[in-house]
């Protein structure tokens, strides 16, 4: 590098986002040079200097410091100096000496870095052009969003994630069975509206006892890092939000939901979507919400998606689960009365879904179906299901369609999405297992009392300060709460027979015994649970961590992973009843409940801690109990009365409003209790019928739609197995300077070089980096090995830098083929489409930018046709860049004009790419549109919001698709050599 001379302008082959230089001062070693518009001053060694000069040619536009533009003619030098001569913004004369040009012009565009002289390496554009073009491909891929989250692929999760997904600020219950995957379909749903911009700010909403869970799962599952706030975390941030301290916000609901102040600054960081977890205990009735509700219910009002989950929608009441329907859509949910009317619709409508099935052949199956067929298009559909000429391919088709007809227009499958585990299938087996225990003396006298003396009850309830009927169930409670009594001197546990039978079954090593297995034992109060781990350690040496609500998070956590440790964990775990609500224990078989819930939602809440996706076993229900007591009784409702060991069945909330009143007076009472569990059954058997009749057979059949569900993992297999993978992954991470390095078993070590471009997630110089596989499988098996996929963090990493930045935009390269005299000149230029919109009305799934492709070679003949990408890039040979800059130089005006045809020639494709992707566009919304109007009419779950939106999405798309311009994305110039030389 040479000829440096104050004044003039240079910038950096490295670093061009540093803007345009200005010597300051040189001599034969150094030259110093000032970039004003980043305030940085940089000496470099004169021979190695990566700088190049700033030179215009005729025809190009340059901006002067002052602020108007020339378009320059011609230029002249003068002691190393050049001064520009060309027409001002008037046509005017003018002339620009280069110290006046402008510090801010950007010399980032393909254009300018080629003409400055500034080459990247040949291998670059190489990987430019393919990340174009599988950005485009992956950007319109309907599994977006989906393929990359480390989950096996199950159907009802896949669907309602496609189906919620796909909605404008979508507001739903998900409602599916205690551990059918929840949190994953509320993942997943979150993952793909990231990913396709729909969404940027999330608030996440869970009991303080599964804060730790989320933040794990959605890490380690979606690769999503988010924030968790709490008090000290939230005063961190000083006179700050501190929701605005992340994208992804994760809180506890017992923290915000307690602390108005918090709540007033979740309100005001502006988010795009809610999520709240266990939201049956957002109650709410006539007399007043709770303050759970209250707060969610207007954080709800300010942000437009909204997902509550609940596996127990009912428990809490009718009532309630109406109020939460109404937060998710205020102006179709406002009468509690209709919407139980209607739900006797859905008794007609699910007979009529079954009928179909009896069709052509049974004609009273078709004045059953045509009672609910209200509209033309179902009309239509049934009478070719009814048409015995119709061909049996006509007739399954007819059927599936109309059997989607009547579930989108009748059911409530808009708003709330349940699954359960008859309905998905393949779950194991529960096993119940009822210890009849003697009662101990000291519960005995007290419950004997009470079953003589009525009066004594009231008594007993002033002295011990409990709720009826817990002083009854919970016999270890009321003699803690006895404690003046001088017979209850000792600890409840020595005297509880429950202990000594765990102690008996934990040393057991036959086949019935608990020895050789891990144990979680869930008792209803923290109290029970603490003396539960006392009584196992000092009577029997067992370690036992207990789990509750007033630990804290990292006491619970560190219970929960000691117990989930195989080789060096605990045995055994004791959590209290809401401490342990929504956490997976699901490596663990047995089960023993200590005593009994009196709700029956939060039995099915217990074993679903075990009874998960992901349990390999059939699951082993202990239930201790004492001859005689309440207790037994309870268990006995349970039992004889709804079959609540066996399977969830979904009707408990509606036994326990009928009967747990009278249930409570009869718990002292043989005979009444008789009376009450034979109702009980009576009513269970006709909720079942009921069940299978009407809304939550119609809310089953909408909660997974088959066909549906099998196109959306179709379309994550076509991405898991796409071959392109992992040679663009090879390219890429050879060319950002990280190493990867086969393990075997499919798994493979992805670590830093010393030569790592900075700031790629996961790696960090110096640093191990992390193990890959490309396989779901092997992934799945094995926690610490990541996935790779299209959506993986460091590719996505990758691509965007790539796209976004100007790397490998300029290139020139050499080609030596016999059939080509040398010296001859060859542009390839890739253009790319250009269409400012809105991120969340994901036009990428109509237009991403899309590449085309222009080679020219120096006559102006189009060779694009005729010579491959891959044709070329396989054949041609680097340069040093000293040369290529020289080639360059000596090319320029050849290259202008290429650069000009070639424009014109991208223009010619421009409109069948606008015309596509309009036509695509219009398939997918004008169909949507039509389908959601329709279902408007007959629908009510249907938003009037959704429908406006809709439209407005499709004009705003459609303006923004037909004003989609070209840009000149990357650029290089093939120069042929002699083969000989
Ligand atoms: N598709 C899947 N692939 C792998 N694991 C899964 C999948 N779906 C669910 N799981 C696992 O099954 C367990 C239960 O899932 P999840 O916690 O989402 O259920 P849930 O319905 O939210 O449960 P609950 O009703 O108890 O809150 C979790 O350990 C989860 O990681």
């Amino acid at each position: 590098m040479s000829d440096f001379s104050p004044g003039q302008r240079w910038i950096s082959d490295g670093e061009a986002e540093l803007g345009l230089g200005t010597v300051l001062n040189c001599d034969t070693r150094s030259v110093t040079i000032l970039f004003t518009a980043s305030q940085e001053t940089r000496t470099y060694n004169t021979r190695q200097a990566p700088l190049t000069r700033v030179q215009f040619g005729s025809g190009d536009r340059i901006l002067s410091a002052d602020g108007w533009q020339m378009l320059v003619d011609d230029s002249k030098e003068h002691d190393g100096l050049i001064t520009y001569v060309g027409q001002d913004n008037s046509g005017a004369l003018c002339e620009l000496p280069e110290a006046k040009l402008a510090d801010t012009m950007q010399f980032d565009q393909a254009r300018d870095r080629l003409l400055t002289g500034q080459v990247d390496r040949n291998d670059w554009f190489d990987l430019r052009f393919r990340t174009l073009h599988h950005h485009q491909r992956i950007e319109q891929h309907s599994a977006l969003g989906f393929s990359g989250p480390r989950i096996d692929l199950i159907p009802h999760q896949l669907y309602i994630a496609d189906e919620v997904a796909r909605r404008h600020a979508p507001r739903v219950l998900l409602a599916d069975e205690v551990g059918l995957g929840k949190t994953i379909e509320a993942g997943l749903i979150l993952h793909r509206l990231l990913l396709v911009g729909r969404v940027e700010r999330a608030l996440i909403l869970v009991p303080d006892s599964l804060t730790h869970q989320w933040l794990v799962e959605l890490l380690r599952r979606f690769s999503l890092s988010v924030t968790l706030l709490d008090e000290s975390q939230s005063q961190a941030h000083g006179s700050a939000n501190p929701f605005d301290s992340g994208q992804l916000i994760l809180a506890s609901q017992d923290w915000l939901f307690a602390n108005p102040a918090r709540q007033e600054q979740a309100l005001a960081s502006h988010f795009d979507l809610l999520i709240v977890d266990e939201a049956h205990h957002l109650d709410w009735n006539e007399e007043g919400s709770g303050p759970g509700y209250q707060c969610v219910e207007r954080l709800s009002a300010e942000i437009d998606g909204l997902l509550l989950l609940t596996a127990t929608p009912e428990q809490m009441g009718l009532k309630s689960h109406f109020a939460r329907l109404r937060l998710l859509d205020p102006e179709r949910y406002h009468d509690v009365e209709r919407f139980k009317q209607e739900e006797r619709h859905y008794v007609e409508v699910a007979s009529a879904i079954d009928a179909l099935d009896a069709l052509p052949g049974d004609p009273q199956a078709r004045t059953h179906v045509d009672a609910v067929a209200d509209d033309r298009d179902s009309q239509a559909l049934l009478e070719t299901l009814a048409n015995p000429e119709a061909s049996a391919e006509q007739h399954d088709t007819a059927r599936v369609q109309l059997r989607d007809a009547l579930l989108d227009r009748h059911g409530t499958g808009r708003v709330m999405f349940r699954n359960s585990r008859r309905h998905v299938g393949g779950f194991p087996e529960r096993r119940y297992h009822p210890v009849l225990l003697a009662m101990p003396s000291a519960y005995r006298r007290v419950i004997r009392r009470l079953e003589r003396d009525e009066d004594y009850l009231d008594e007993l309830l002033i002295e011990t300060g409990m709720d009826h009927p817990d002083v009854l169930i919970y016999p270890d409670a009321m003699y803690r709460e006895l404690s003046n009594d001088p017979l209850n001197a000792e600890d409840w546990w020595h005297i509880d027979p429950r202990i000594n039978w765990l102690l008996e079954k934990l040393s057991d090593d036959s086949e019935s015994g608990f020895a050789d297995d891990k144990i979680l034992i869930i008792a209803h109060h923290r109290e029970t649970a603490e003396g539960i781990a006392e009584g196992l350690r000092v009577l029997g040496g067992y370690h036992a961590p207990v789990f509750h609500e007033d630990l804290s998070l990292i006491e619970r956590d560190r219970a929960a992973a000691a117990f989930a440790d195989d080789e060096d964990g605990c045995q055994v775990l004791v959590c209290s009843e809401i401490g342990s609500e929504g956490r997976n224990f699901q490596f663990c078989r047995h089960l023993v409940m200590f005593d009994l819930p009196q709700h029956p939602d939060q039995l099915e809440q217990r074993i679903g801690r075990l009874d998960r996706i992901g349990q390999q076993h059939a699951i082993e229900v202990h239930v201790p109990t004492f001859e005689g007591s309440p207790g037994e009784r309870l268990l006995r409702w349970y039992h004889d009365g709804m079959d609540a060991f066996s399977a969830p069945h979904g009707v408990g909330s509606d036994l326990f409003d009928a009967f747990g009143d009278a249930l409570a007076d009869a718990l002292l009472d043989d005979e009444m209790l008789t009376e009450i569990v034979e109702e009980t059954r009576e009513m269970f058997s006709a909720k079942l019928a009921e069940r299978d009749a009407g809304r939550n057979r119609l809310l089953e059949l909408n909660a997974c739609r088959p066909a549906r569900a099998q196109a959306v993992i179709d379309a994550v297999s076509e991405l898991d197995d796409d071959k392109a993978l992992p040679r663009f992954v090879e390219r890429a991470l050879d060319i950002f300077g990280v190493d990867s390095q086969d393990l075997g078993g499919d798994v493979m070590l992805i670590s830093p070089s010393q030569q790592m471009l900075d700031g790629l997630p996961g790696l960090a110089k110096g640093e191990e980096g992390f193990s890959a596989t490309y396989h779901r499988d092997v992934a799945l098996a094995r926690d610490d090995i990541q996935r790779l996929s299209w959506e993986h963090p460091l590719l996505r990493e990758m691509m965007g830098r790539v796209i976004d930045g100007t790397m490998g935009n300029s290139a020139l390269a050499l080609l030596r083929h016999p059939a080509i005299p040398s010296g001859r000149l060859m542009a390839e230029l890739v253009f790319r489409t250009h269409c400012p919109a809105p991120k969340r009305l994901h036009l990428n799934r109509f237009l991403p930018p899309t590449a085309v492709r222009v080679l020219l070679d120096e006559s102006g003949a189009n060779l694009t046709d005729k010579i491959s990408f891959t044709g070329l890039s396989k054949n041609v040979q680097k340069v040093n860049k000293s040369l290529a800059r020289d080639l360059i130089k000596s090319r320029h005006e050849q290259l202008r004009t290429l650069l000009t045809q070639g424009e014109g020639e991208a223009e010619r494709e421009l409109p069948s790419i606008i015309e596509a992707a309009e036509t695509r566009m219009r398939a997918q919304l004008d169909n949507e549109l039509a389908r959601l109007t329709a279902l408007a009419e007959h629908n009510p779950a249907v938003r009037d919001t959704e429908v406006q939106a809709l439209k407005a999405e499709r004009a705003a798309l459609s303006d923004a698709i037909e004003n989609t311009r070209l840009r000149l994305d990357a650029v290089r110039v093939v120069i042929t050599v002699d083969t000989g030389r």
